[in-house]
């Protein structure tokens, strides 16, 4: 059966429970007005959230004419064998097809895409235009709810960031290269390609260092950015395998060879990490390693073992064949033709654990980058930021009710009542309004949606502007 579609892909929206729910209202409901939010919760890692993804969805599946006769049919069908009742309301999608040319009557507002923002406040709010069509609001709750995806992960390569900034600044002085500092190795890992497609671009709001294609594409085909991230030529095991136990020496000599000029990866940890970095890099093939220049240094990646303890030995046996420099911080850094990457067993954890102990043992943040995969794209769910979509005011027979939950079993799933404004207060924090009594003129929320069409396009440019570190958050001292 042809999948029943808003987009190109499987209606995203038509999660079971919203197709029965028009029947359930009050009577003579005229409007149904939901928001966004990433609850507060106590204890949680992640105090602030970045906000991003949203106008991929709605130019996706929302823009333009969603609805049409063929899909009503397919629906139709659809739905009375999923429920063996006539539950699908034909004739109110109809009447969108006919009254709004299958065009949605929604508003949605949110905040400008790469705003930070604490836990607890609005992000977006999601409202009927047409008063026939109140049920349409949490419709397309399901689709819109799946943004915790791109929030969570821009939000927790943010977090890599804060760490990668606070050791750089304080081993180095300097935040230079601060955005190649951590590297998208997640494509593989992800569960499907517009997963990888969405956590790899909310990543590159961050950064502009990824191996994950399909974020570059979504960067440049949804946020009209050409190249929004780099990468360099990697050697990977089967390229050193290949060449057999003996001959590994061979395989190195082969990737230097190759690629003469620019950075170059070699993964070294096949057979002995340690032998490589002291009997090959740092004797056989040192001359090799030592004619190379600053930008096209050899960066070394082990792959395996306790990530803070292997890198540590490597390091010293690096400083051992190769020697080092002292930074203006008094680091140790590497000579500039050598560098190392990390990317096996990183997470938000490891990462400051690791660059610590390098710290403690006088080791500069320079001589390190780091790789990540699951635990920057796969390693979360819709719990980690406690995304919820509530609604919170309707309006029948022509009045407006503030409305809530409050569950007595966990209060901390209570939801904001009445119409949301979001404002940054006289001490410069965000805050949500509620109850509708927020002044227009004061809310940073913005139509971005209207009756089928896109009223802002924001570009990755301006979101990683927004996303800048702040530089409190970078000199913690200060
Ligand atoms: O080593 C590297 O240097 C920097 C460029 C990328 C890279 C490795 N990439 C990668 C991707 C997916 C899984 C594993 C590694």
């Amino acid at each position: 059966m042809k999948s029943v579609c808003f987009g190109d892909s499987c209606r995203a929206n038509d999660a079971t429970p919203s197709i029965t729910h028009y029947k359930q209202y009050p009577p003579n409901i005229s409007n149904i007005y939901s928001y966004f939010e990433c609850r507060r919760k106590k204890g949680s890692q992640f105090s602030e959230v970045v906000f991003f993804g949203l106008q991929y969805l709605l130019k996706k599946y929302l823009l333009g004419q969603v609805v049409t006769e063929e899909k009503i049919q397919e629906a139709k069908v659809f739905y009375q064998m999923h429920f063996k009742q006539a539950v699908f309301d034909e004739e109110s999608w109809r009447k969108i097809l006919e009254k709004h040319d299958g065009r949605l009557p929604i508003r949605i507002k949110a905040i400008p895409e790469g705003t930070i923002i604490p836990r607890g406040n609005v992000l977006f709010t999601v409202e009927n235009t047409d008063p026939e069509f109140y049920w349409l609001t949490n419709y397309i709750e399901t689709m819109l709810l799946q943004m915790w995806y791109p929030i969570t992960v821009a939000t927790i390569s943010r977090e890599f960031k804060k760490i990668l900034a606070k050791h750089l600044k304080a081993t180095s002085g300097s935040l230079e290269g601060l955005d190649l500092k951590l590297h998208d190795f997640g494509y593989r890992g992800v569960s499907s390609q517009e997963s990888a497609a969405l956590g790899g671009a909310a990543h590159l709001v961050n950064f502009c260092s990824t191996d994950t294609v399909a974020g570059l594409l979504m960067a440049q085909r949804y946020y009209s950015c050409p190249m929004a991230g780099f990468s360099i030529p990697a050697a990977e095991h089967s390229t050193i395998i290949s060449w057999g136990r003996s001959r590994e020496k061979e395989a190195f000599e082969r990737v230097l060879e190759q690629f003469p000029s620019g950075p170059v990866s070699v993964v070294s940890d096949s057979y002995d990490i340690f032998n490589a970095c002291k009997n090959i890099w740092g004797d056989k093939l040192k001359e090799r390693v030592m004619e190379r220049s600053q930008d096209s240094c050899l960066v070394i990646r082990p792959d395996s073992g306790d990530p803070a303890e292997t890198l540590i030995e490597v390091i010293k046996i690096l400083e051992e064949c190769f020697g080092c420099s002292l930074n203006v911080m008094g680091y140790k850094v590497l000579p500039s033709y050598l560098r190392i990457i990390q990317g096996d067993g990183i997470d938000l954890s490891s990462v400051d654990e690791i660059l610590q102990k390098l710290a403690d043992e006088g080791w500069s943040a320079e001589n390190v980058v780091f790789g990540c995969g699951s635990a920057l794209l796969q390693k979360l769910n819709r719990d980690t930021l406690n995304c919820a979509f509530k609604c919170s005011y309707v309006e029948s027979n022509g009045k407006g009710m503030d409305v809530y939950k409050q569950p007595v079993t966990d209060p901390s799933k209570g939801s904001k009542r009445g119409r949301l404004s979001l404002r940054r207060n006289s001490d410069g924090f965000l805050e949500t309004i509620e109850k509708g009594a927020g002044k227009p003129e004061e809310d940073l929320l913005v139509t971005v949606f209207e009756n089928g069409s896109l009223v802002l396009d924001y570009s990755l440019e301006e979101i990683r502007k927004n996303a800048r570190l702040r530089d409190e958050e970078v000199n913690p001292t200060l």
